[in-house]
């Protein structure tokens, strides 16, 4: 490669002077430079593309959020399949945060977040969720997190490692409402469900959310169970059989 291209190592260098380490180090420095310029490229192209699909798909019913979990889990199972496996943490982590910005090229994503026993882990899993492109702040009052999704003005994390059991309110108030993500996961289950007002057809393949009350049989057929909350009766759990929101079963949701 020639010199002439080639930043010196130290600006106040004579590029005529560099060593053969010098120039090594100046030429891998170039190779960065030329993929910077390629991925900046693909990335404003890509966050236009984004801008356009969200004038493209219509929210069903009045204000809805633009998120489609569905789709994200789509975009990330699709680049974690192709990535090599000493680099899928680093590729989820920068997807995560490619798609946060696409959405937010729909608009910016608002999330309320009410944790009261454990927040700084509730706060970062949303983060790491949602990436920085989101606007997260953490609210004190679950009823008001819930109504605020309900309006379809952003989403909201709630934990479920308290007494309070807001969640009863999925089956009961909050029919427009789906979870469609948990994390903060502590041994394996989530401390902190993600709920937004999501097109039932939008929600995310994996364990169904559900909240049952104590005559529910609710285990369809043998299905595996996990118990995240119990309050007077009812219990919040997950499971692996595969049920519809708003069936008899008390599916409030779906996480990946
Ligand atoms: C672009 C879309 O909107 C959002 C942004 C996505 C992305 O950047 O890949 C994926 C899903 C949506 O949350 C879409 O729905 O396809």
């Amino acid at each position: 490669m020639s010199k002439s291209i080639l930043q010196p190592v130290w600006p106040e260098m004579n590029p005529a002077e560099m060593s053969p380490e010098q120039m090594a180090l100046a030429a891998l420095r170039h190779e960065i430079d030329l993929i910077d310029d390629q991925m900046l490229a693909l990335f404003q192209t890509r966050l236009a593309i984004a801008a356009k699909v969200g004038l493209a798909k219509d929210a069903p019913h009045g204000p809805h959020t633009k998120l489609r979990p569905d789709r994200e889990q789509t975009v990330l199972s699709r680049v974690l399949a192709r990535a090599d496996p000493d680099k899928v943490a680093a590729v989820e982590g920068l997807w995560r945060e490619i798609v946060g910005w696409g959405l937010a090229q729909q608009g910016q994503l608002q999330v309320h977040v009410w944790a009261p026993v454990d927040p700084t882990r509730a706060f970062d899993g949303a983060r790491h969720r949602f990436g920085t492109a989101a606007s997260i702040r953490m609210v004190r009052d679950p009823q008001a997190a819930l109504a605020f999704a309900a309006e379809g003005r952003g989403v909201a994390v709630l934990a479920v490692n308290t007494d309070d059991p807001w969640w009863v309110g999925l089956r009961r108030d909050w029919s427009s409402l789906s979870v469609f993500d948990g994390f903060g996961q502590a041994g394996g289950q989530p401390s902190s469900l993600a709920v937004g007002k999501i097109d039932p057809a939008a929600l995310p393949t994996g364990r169904s959310v559900i909240v049952t009350a104590g005559g529910d049989a609710g285990d369809g057929g043998g299905a595996r169970r996990w118990g995240l909350n119990t309050h007077h009766g009812w219990t919040l759990a997950l499971t692996d059989a595969r049920l519809t929101p708003g069936d008899a079963e008390g599916c409030v949701g779906a996480i990946a």
